[in-house]
């Protein structure tokens, strides 16, 4: 190992961001969002804050050593005072090297590894972690880039409070304080500026930094608008071709980047003038200590060595008060971005485990839904009073218009979604009271569209069952009818096969393809129920032919319920449901509901060349 990577090490253990448990995260505001993260790593950080004020201390200790030795040295002659004061020079020598650079290090490293490397990597583990716990609505309600960016917006406000908190902002006091007292140990006419400088600083920073925080936020929000219009416009890039609206999106885009850059210009007008005050204010300081060293020379109440030692402060105080005002404007800045972005992470998801939950036992297949109310977000409902009881091994169509509620009913099932009103049993546990995770992983669901991860083909099979053998998956493969064309994919970077990459949701796959994909993950996952949701609807009659055969052999044995908006692929279920603006109006066995001339009836007549003609009327 490199002697670099040995001597950083003990650094990297110091917190480890992956060994934490997750704990919710409080909602009472960015300062208990930051005392939250800061006790993960108490030590470290009350030692960079330590080291940091000690580093101050120690950089004053030497401006008085030195203005010290001057006056012995001119006063006495150098041989009498380096012989009287051998000890004191000693240490002040100690001090100097290596005492300064080592505690400059320890603070660096501490730094650099838990508050700039680790702290981040800890929010943005947990900020996931509280993220993936959400339900649908709330991913629904949002851009999936806008869940990323605000989390990493957190980590990076968080590290940047913590920094000027403990490591910027306890150095600027030390100096401060440590420089006035010296000043009034030194002379203390000298005093009378700094108190002054330190006034009118405070009042420029009074002054500034709401107007700054200000801007900086609209400036923010402008600078995420225009991210998030351009992630929206990439990500439908097809719509904007299809309708050749390149041009009316250009001109959306011009002015969000307008807006864009008037915020910013506001914000950095507003940094400039400050640093103007500020400067002046240091020219200003500068030379009014220079003014009263000399006068002080002059009369004799300052001393050449003195003189040395306020020089030198005042230039480190102006040095150093630029970094103030920008501490000041961090802190707002910081403040704002948490109290906008915190809520993806600290919002409680409303579809939780409940207390002592325990795993779903499916030991037949039944399923229960009694007096099922529900709605999405406003109080417009979508499913109402709804009951349907589904017997061990039953197989049922669901058919409906368009909007009709079939996928919310099945959402339910899955409690991808809370009912409002009424429970969903399955084998008599309510879905409510089981583990979410167990429910799911007993029901196999082929969604009506198909979005695959950015992975190889074979790892998105593999989801189904992680951990499923060879010959399984090769065996799901084959009975979904997706070996040839696997066989021949490859990807941009030569990979082929199963080991071929999908391309961003799938997207290098036709519709047919994806559907395959899809079947043959469920194949892999053997769940004893099976829900279908337009399973075949991207196939050709042939390849639909061909999948047909092999969903018969998969439902055997499950309960399944089978959504289809061509009748034919559900004409042989056991049962056909009819839903009409989320209520049951008619069900039974096929053939009955063909002859008793109601919607299914009508939907069947209309049905033509294999597809409904007029879904939606
Ligand atoms: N995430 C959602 N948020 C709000 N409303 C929704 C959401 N999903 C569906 N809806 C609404 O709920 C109603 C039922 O939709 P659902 O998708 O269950 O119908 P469906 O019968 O499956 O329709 P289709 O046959 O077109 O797929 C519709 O009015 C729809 O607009």
């Amino acid at each position: 190992m490199a002697f670099s990577n040995r001597l950083f090490r003990p650094f990297e253990t110091l917190l480890r961001p992956l060994d934490i448990p997750f704990k919710t995260m409080p909602d009472g505001g960015p300062f208990r969002l930051l005392y939250h993260f800061a006790r993960y790593a108490p030590g470290p950080l009350i030692s960079i804050l330590v080291l940091s004020a000690a580093i101050e201390i120690s950089n004053l200790a030497v401006i008085w050593g030195v203005s010290h030795l001057v006056d012995g040295v001119s006063e006495g002659g150098a041989v009498p005072y380096l012989r009287e004061h051998q000890t004191a020079l000693v240490l002040f020598l100690v001090l100097f090297f290596p005492v300064t650079p080592l505690m400059s290090f320890l603070c660096n490293a501490l730094g650099s590894h838990v508050l700039s490397v680790a702290m981040p990597a800890l929010i943005q583990w947990h900020g996931h972690k509280a993220v993936e716990r959400q339900d649908l609505a709330f991913f629904h309600d949002l851009f999936a880039g806008q869940v990323a960016t605000r989390i990493a917006q957190v980590a990076s406000a968080v590290k940047q409070q913590l920094a000027v908190a403990i490591w910027l902002l306890p150095n600027f006091i030390v100096q401060l304080i440590g420089s006035l007292a010296l000043m009034i140990t030194l002379s203390w006419p000298l005093a009378i500026p700094v108190v002054i400088w330190i006034a009118a600083n405070a009042l420029v920073a009074h002054r500034a930094i709401p107007k700054f925080s200000g801007t900086a936020r609209k400036s923010a929000k402008a600078r995420s608008r225009l991210v998030g219009s351009m992630t929206d416009l990439y990500s439908n890039i097809q719509t904007v071709k299809l309708f050749a609206a390149e041009d009316s999106e250009a001109g959306a885009l011009r002015r969000a980047i307008g807006t864009s850059m008037e915020a910013q210009y506001r914000e950095r007008q507003i940094g400039i003038l400050s640093d103007m005050a500020v400067i002046t204010l240091n020219v200003l300081l500068f030379l009014s200590i220079f003014a009263v060293s000399v006068w002080g020379l002059v009369r004799g109440f300052v001393s050449i060595g003195e003189f040395v030692a306020a020089i030198t402060l005042t230039q480190r105080l102006s040095a150093n008060s630029r970094g103030f005002l920008s501490m000041g404007q961090q802190i707002f800045e910081a403040v704002g971005t948490i109290r906008d972005a915190m809520p993806v992470m600290t919002n409680a998801p409303s579809v939780v485990d409940a207390t002592g939950a325990r795993p779903l036992a499916v030991t037949q297949g039944e399923i229960r839904f009694e007096q099922v109310d529900f709605g999405y977000r406003d109080e417009t409902p979508v499913l109402q009073d709804l009951s349907l009881h589904i017997h061990p091994g039953e197989k049922v169509g669901l058919v409906g218009l368009s909007g009709a509620g079939k996928t919310t009913l099945v959402s339910l099932l899955l409690r991808l979604f809370d009912v409002k009103g009424g429970r969903i049993l399955i084998d008599g546990q309510d879905i409510a009271r089981v583990t979410q995770a167990s429910l799911r992983q007993s029901i196999g669901y082929i969604t009506q569209d198909v979005s695959l991860l950015h992975r190889s083909i074979g790892d998105n099979i593999l989801y189904g069952r992680p951990g499923a053998s060879e010959v399984e998956v090769t065996s799901a493969i084959r009975g979904a009818s997706a070996a040839d064309f696997i066989a021949e994919l490859k990807d941009g970077e030569g990979r082929t096969g199963r080991d071929a990459f999908v391309g961003d949701r799938g997207v290098r796959l036709s519709g047919g393809q994806r559907q395959r994909v899809a079947i043959a993950r469920v194949l892999l996952k053997d769940a004893p129920i099976l829900v279908l949701d337009e399973a075949t609807s991207a196939l050709d009659s042939e390849a639909e032919a061909t999948i047909q055969e092999k969903l018969d052999l998969l439902m055997e044995g499950k309960t399944v319920i089978a959504i289809a908006h061509r009748l034919s692929t559900i004409a042989r279920m056991d049962r056909i449901v009819v839903l009409d603006r989320g209520r049951i109006i008619e069900q039974g066995a096929p053939d009955n509901l063909l002859r008793s001339g109601g919607l299914y009836s009508r939907l069947w007549a209309r049905q033509t060349g294999g597809y409904i003609a007029s879904m939606d009327d």
